[in-house]
């Protein structure tokens, strides 16, 4: 009891000696290290979109192909190289909203216009919110975002035809494939800016790359050329096209020869693989069991099995 209200006073003192804002608080926590970590509010979703579609520039286009099943998410602000205006950060906010409700949908491909797949964060809605209690909200209405992209029952490919830098190469993390041009480059310099990953992809480069090759991306601040990025795992291939269009046509064709199901069989394959990578493994296996009972004896089920299909 005496030790934790020496602590308290301890972390009190600190955090007024060292003018740091009411929001931030350091502490000594149990393995005896400081660490300064964010304790200020939190803000709804619906509120930081309010605040955030001020910043304005650019613009995050949504396309639904009914036919194909596919849609394109398009980052389109290539003055400022696709870097991310709080406008377009509420844009992808509201595609994924959409593409949460497209029951015959089956994939998504995320591209960008020009040379530079994403620039980050655009560096003028950046200065305009930078204190620990805009940033907190960036990293709200970003993770929520990246988040449900990522859980989506779609299968979300990336197209890097250029360089995803910061927070791009967060953006690429959040789909289920990356596909490299020849010119795409992927590089996490938020530490060289003085940041780490605001928008979830630290702990999603964990969980594609483990913890050490994790590591040495975000220290390094390296930038990743494509044969490397196939190499490391964190490209599923090259384009042989470098011409944007063709390597757009390619990465539809490329993504079409996965989604030959049923919507419903996708969505549920995702499903399962979306929900391995997020929770343990025993909730994993109740969520695998409960998707599979729900499929086992259906429409498609059982039409499959009167076909007496062969898988020679
Ligand atoms: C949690 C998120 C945290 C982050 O995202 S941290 C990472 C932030 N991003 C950056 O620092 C990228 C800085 N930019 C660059 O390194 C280079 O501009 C880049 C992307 C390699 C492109 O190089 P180049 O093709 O030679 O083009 P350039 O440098 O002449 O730039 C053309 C115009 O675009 C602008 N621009 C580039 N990246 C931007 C950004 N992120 N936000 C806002 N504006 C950006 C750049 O200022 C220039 O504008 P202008 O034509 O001089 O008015």
């Amino acid at each position: 009891m005496l030790i934790h209200r020496t602590r308290v006073i301890q972390n009190l003192l600190i955090t007024k000696l060292l003018k740091i804002p009411h929001s931030v608080t350091m502490s000594f926590n149990d393995n005896r290290r400081w660490v300064n970590h964010y304790a200020g509010p939190e803000t709804p979703v619906s509120t930081i979109c309010e605040q955030f579609s001020k910043f304005e520039g650019g613009k995050i286009e949504l396309s639904k192909d009914d036919e194909s099943g596919v849609a394109i998410l398009k980052i389109n602000h290539p003055e400022r190289r696709n870097a991310l205006s709080g406008s377009m950060m509420v844009d992808l906010w509201n595609a994924v909203n959409t593409l949460e409700d497209w029951k015959t949908g089956k994939g998504i491909i995320l591209h960008s216009v020009g040379e530079t797949f994403c620039s980050g964060g655009d560096l003028n809605t950046v200065r305009q919110i930078s204190n620990p209690d805009d940033g907190y909200k960036m990293a709200t209405l970003m993770h929520d975002t990246l988040t449900r992209l990522h859980q989506l029952p779609l299968i979300s490919v990336a197209l890097i035809q250029g360089k995803a830098l910061g927070g791009g190469a967060e953006l690429a993390t959040s789909c289920d494939f990356r596909l490299f041009t020849e010119k795409g480059e992927m590089g996490f310099v938020q530490g060289r800016m003085g940041v780490v990953t605001g928008w979830g992809g630290g702990t999603r480069l964990v969980q594609l790359l483990g913890q050490h090759q994790a590591l040495e991306l975000l220290l390094t601040s390296r930038q990743i050329p494509a044969s490397e990025a196939v190499t490391l795992g964190l490209a599923n291939g090259i384009t042989k096209s470098v011409e944007l269009s063709e390597a757009v046509e390619e990465t539809k064709q490329w993504l079409q020869l996965k989604l030959n199901h049923a919507p419903q069989i996708v969505h549920a394959l995702k499903q399962i693989v979306a929900t391995a990578r997020a929770v343990p493994y025993e909730e994993s296996l109740r969520n695998e069991r409960q998707v599979f009972a729900m499929l086992w004896g259906g429409d498609a089920n059982k039409k499959a099995l009167e076909q007496n299909i062969k898988h020679k």
